[in-house]
């Protein structure tokens, strides 16, 4: 059954952060998802799942300097120790919210001079992880990015990440499935879907190549939802696009699985 929630990191971005739960539930979402929640207190965050009903699926571990280009530690030898406090602050939020998994990035490594360090240290540092985010019951997301986009970072293509977590040795570290960027890097996607299962726990989508609504471009979405439900999909697809115009206008594609407004 294909179940969509909205990333209130990109969704309705014209209302503050706190307001985006009251716009994605009025809009019919039951779920949600965003990349970082720290600049609020656990109980007000909460505050605003629950006035709008909306389950909490992903949140992001802190990342470093975003604006900057930062994008996580994992990878990078000299922030060992940001990186464990990240993950457990991370891990106090997304307990406190009733979310079960934490995306955890790696981070940029192009001028890394040596990509066997950043290997062992990522691994290290993906148990830690792991680890930390199990003792709490959670799960933990580990998301290849495309290199248009995000030029350097230590993730960029599913097959590799997938051996990367196999020798993890941790049942949850999964697979974050992001279409877009899946797409731009490896594509045959339904294929991917099928072959893949069970090695996934979080999906995200948009549409390819100008990451909007998931009803333009080069993917045929009604089918790729298909093949999740085929494959046995049963967690959230995440609406992790840039809208065309406002979010409410484009979301003539999700009707069919968003609450009816009363
Ligand atoms: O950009 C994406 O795609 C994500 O899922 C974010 O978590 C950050 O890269
Ligand atoms: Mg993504």
């Amino acid at each position: 059954m294909t179940r969509i929630a909205a990333n209130l990191s990109m969704l309705f971005t014209d209302a503050p952060f706190l307001d985006r739960f009251d716009r994605a539930g009025a809009a019919g979402f039951q779920a949600v998802e965003f990349l970082f929640p720290y600049d609020h207190p656990i109980e007000t965050v909460k505050a605003a799942l629950d006035r709008n009903g909306l389950s909490l699926t992903l949140i992001n571990a802190p990342a470093g300097d975003w604006a900057a280009g930062e994008r996580g530690f994992a990878a990078r030898p000299a922030k060992r120790a940001e990186f464990e406090a990240s993950v457990a602050k991370a891990v106090d939020y997304a307990a406190g919210l009733g979310c079960p998994r934490i995306h955890v990035m790696s981070g940029i490594v192009a001028d890394e001079p040596d990509r066997d360090a950043c290997e062992a240290v990522w691994s290290d540092n993906m148990r830690l992880a792991a680890d930390m985010a199990g003792r709490a019951g959670l799960a933990v997301s580990v998301e290849p990015l495309n290199t248009r986009d995000v030029p350097g970072y230590f993730l960029a293509h599913q097959d590799p990440t997938l051996a990367l977590i196999a020798a993890l040795d941790r049942r949850n570290v999964l697979l974050q499935f992001d279409v877009y960027h899946t797409q731009i890097m490896d594509g045959d996607i339904i294929r991917r879907i099928e072959r893949l299962r069970g090695a996934y726990g979080h999906v995200q989508i948009a549409g390819v190549p100008d990451r909007h609504e998931p009803d333009s471009g080069e993917l045929a979405y009604p089918q790729i939802f298909a093949a999740f439900d085929r494959a046995g999909f049963d967690g959230w697809l995440g609406c992790e696009y840039n809208p065309r115009a406002g979010t409410e206008e484009g979301l003539g594609w999700a009707a069919p699985w968003l609450d009816a407004r009363p």
